[in-house]
């Protein structure tokens, strides 16, 4: 049964700049337990995907059900993860992790154990009353993972979140969250420009094409390479066949965009 279903979406922006089909007609279902990810061109429209099943956005046309529920935008059972970890340089750690549970009247003891719980999991365990500038990027992004995860959500929505860290904290975080959300048994969307990520995290791939954005193709990750950590699935062959694959396909929508190299 599909956890998470998106039927017939379409979204058009209207800005000063004039009208933009952003979404064009995209319907596709995620089980629970399934780790998708998005990729395609630049302004393919993957944000505004998210965006809209966060409920930040209401879609022009189609629906979205969670679990059979129409989403609103009050849904807490969603957590969205972004590029930028959005810390508040002036509170700690724990009091950062911990702002939403407060903001929403749903702080306990056992909410502040939990988040203490959750740092040391992320290999954290002495941060809680530091302030986030004793703190390295991809330390700062293991804490926007946490408070991601207190409310427990039974969704969750990853916008680039590795895209701004070096190359071997990525692929370090790729590790941990992949680990811990089949711990969890997480569903997830990524959003992602990166062929290697996205096959290392994800059970499908959805290749998107741009302007209108729509669902292009969708490639099945082998069950070899997704019993494996993202770090030890990149030695793998199938994980090239599939690298070549997706690059391919991708290639025909940058040269259908004209981009020349
Ligand atoms: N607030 C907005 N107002 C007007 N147009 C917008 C707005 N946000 C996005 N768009 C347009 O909608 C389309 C999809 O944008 P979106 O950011 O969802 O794409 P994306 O695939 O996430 O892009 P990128 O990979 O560059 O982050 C683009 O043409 C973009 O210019």
């Amino acid at each position: 049964m599909s956890f998470l279903t998106l039927d017939h979406v379409s979204h058009h922006y209207f800005s000063k700049n004039g009208f933009t089909k952003a979404l064009d007609n995209i319907s596709l279902s995620v089980k629970e337990g399934e780790f998708i990810s998005l990729l395609g061109p630049s302004g393919c429209g993957k944000s505004t995907i998210l965006s809209i099943i966060a409920g930040i956005m209401k879609q022009t046309a189609g629906d979205v059900f969670l679990q059979q529920k129409l989403i609103s935008n009050t849904d807490l059972s969603i957590g969205y993860m972004l590029q930028q970890d959005y810390l508040f340089p002036w509170k700690t750690i724990i009091d950062n992790v911990l702002l939403g549970p407060r903001i929403q009247n749903q702080f306990t003891e056992e909410t502040r154990s939990r988040a203490l719980e959750l740092l040391d999991v992320v290999g954290l365990p002495n941060v809680a009353e530091k302030y986030p500038s004793a703190l390295s990027g991809g330390m700062r992004q293991r804490v926007a993972l946490v408070r991601t995860l207190i409310n427990n959500p039974k969704l969750l929505l990853l916008d680039e979140p590795f895209s701004a860290l070096d190359y071997q904290t990525k692929l370090k975080l790729e590790n941990l969250v992949a680990k811990l959300f089949k711990t969890y048994h997480k569903t997830a969307i990524l959003v992602t420009h990166d062929i290697g990520e996205a096959i290392a995290m994800s059970d499908r791939v959805f290749i998107m094409n741009a302007n209108p954005g729509s669902i292009a193709k969708v490639f099945e990750v082998p069950i070899e390479l997704r019993n494996e950590t993202p770090i030890l699935v990149r030695k793998h062959q199938k994980y090239q066949l599939l690298f070549d694959k997706i690059w391919e396909e991708l290639d025909k929508k940058e040269s259908a965009s004209k981009v020349v190299f």
